[in-house]
């Protein structure tokens, strides 16, 4: 979508947690134009730093959590965002400030919906999201699912910000936890694989420079072909494996090490330690 199309929210929006994931969705969303940086207040426990660092590069509102009581109790919609071993004790704080149409929108892995409105002691309005960091340029990819307090004009404000910074699919919230497996996490698998590609391309000779184009390219190049063709990956695949030629040797390495299977694992696992996490913030209303 070009940046003429985007729905500017006119909405106060305050992160509440500022770290890797807040910024990648602050980044998208001022550099398409849908929240004036002057709407947007981060905020962190305690690092100054970088409160000014994030102020000096988005011209946002920072500040320190527990010094910002007043304006967490007053902006209507504050995203969670910070990690999940702090999000007990942050909703326990925010549930007495609280009023009934604040939207709550979270990004924490594993962390349900009925457990942050028990946290919070109310049945806040809840929109449950699982981003990734590609949001920073706008490639991101977004799982949601609602509360059922949330209101039409609730709905259409997390919509906006997430369509802003990428695609959104919404889904019943137990499936959250697969889609971490394959999106929230998903690029960092992508980076190890290029990881890999990089180091064996300067192994075999090439220059590191070299090495990052190609892989970059190729990466690139590969996701494009999928998205553009509408062709399956396995054809495309075949499309590059020659019989028994340089591919279908690499391939067989790679099957060797029961990569198709490992991939799966490693999902599932993802997805498996997403419910861990959840499980364990349960454990703490207890
Ligand atoms: N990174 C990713 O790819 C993705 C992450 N997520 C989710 O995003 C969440 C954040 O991850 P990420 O951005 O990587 O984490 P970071 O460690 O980068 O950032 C965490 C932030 O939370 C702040 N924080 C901690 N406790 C509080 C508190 N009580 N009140 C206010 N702020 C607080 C920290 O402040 P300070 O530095 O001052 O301690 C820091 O700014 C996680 O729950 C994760 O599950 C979801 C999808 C993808
Ligand atoms: O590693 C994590 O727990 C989070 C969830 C998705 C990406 N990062």
């Amino acid at each position: 979508m070009s940046q003429e199309q985007q729905t500017l929210l006119q909405q106060k929006i305050t992160f509440h947690g500022a770290g890797a994931m807040a910024e990648a969705i602050v980044r998208g969303l001022i550099s398409r134009l849908v929240v004036r940086p002057q709407d947007i207040t981060m905020l962190n426990r305690s690092n100054q730093k970088r409160q000014e660092e994030l102020s000096t590069r988005y011209a946002v509102h920072t500040g320190t959590a527990s010094q910002s009581l007043d304006h967490l109790a007053s902006t209507p919609v504050i995203v969670l965002c910070m990690k999940p071993k702090d999000a007990a004790a942050a909703l326990r704080e925010l549930g007495p400030l609280l009023s009934p149409d604040q939207l709550i929108v979270s990004v924490i892995a594993g962390l349900s919906i009925r457990t942050m409105q028990s946290l919070l002691g109310r049945k806040q309005p809840i929109a449950r999201t699982m981003p990734n960091t590609s949001s920073t340029i706008g490639l991101g990819a977004t799982g949601l699912a609602f509360s059922t307090e949330i209101t039409d004009e609730q709905r259409s404000t997390v919509m906006t910000m997430f369509e802003a910074v990428g695609i959104v699919t919404i889904v019943p919230e137990d499936k959250l936890e697969v889609l971490t497996g394959i999106s929230g996490s998903g690029p960092a698998y992508v980076y190890y694989l290029m990881e890999a590609m990089i180091a064996a391309g300067i192994r075999g000779g090439l220059s590191s420079q070299q090495s990052r184009d190609l892989t970059v390219q190729t990466v690139l190049g590969a996701s494009r072909m999928v998205q553009q063709t509408g062709l399956e990956p396995m054809k495309l695949r075949s499309d590059v494996t020659s019989p028994g030629g340089a591919t279908q040797a690499a391939l067989k390495t790679l099957d060797e090490g029961d990569f198709f299977e490992n991939v799966i694992a490693a999902v599932n696992r993802c997805a498996e330690r997403s419910r861990e996490m959840g499980a364990a913030l349960e454990g703490d209303l207890k």
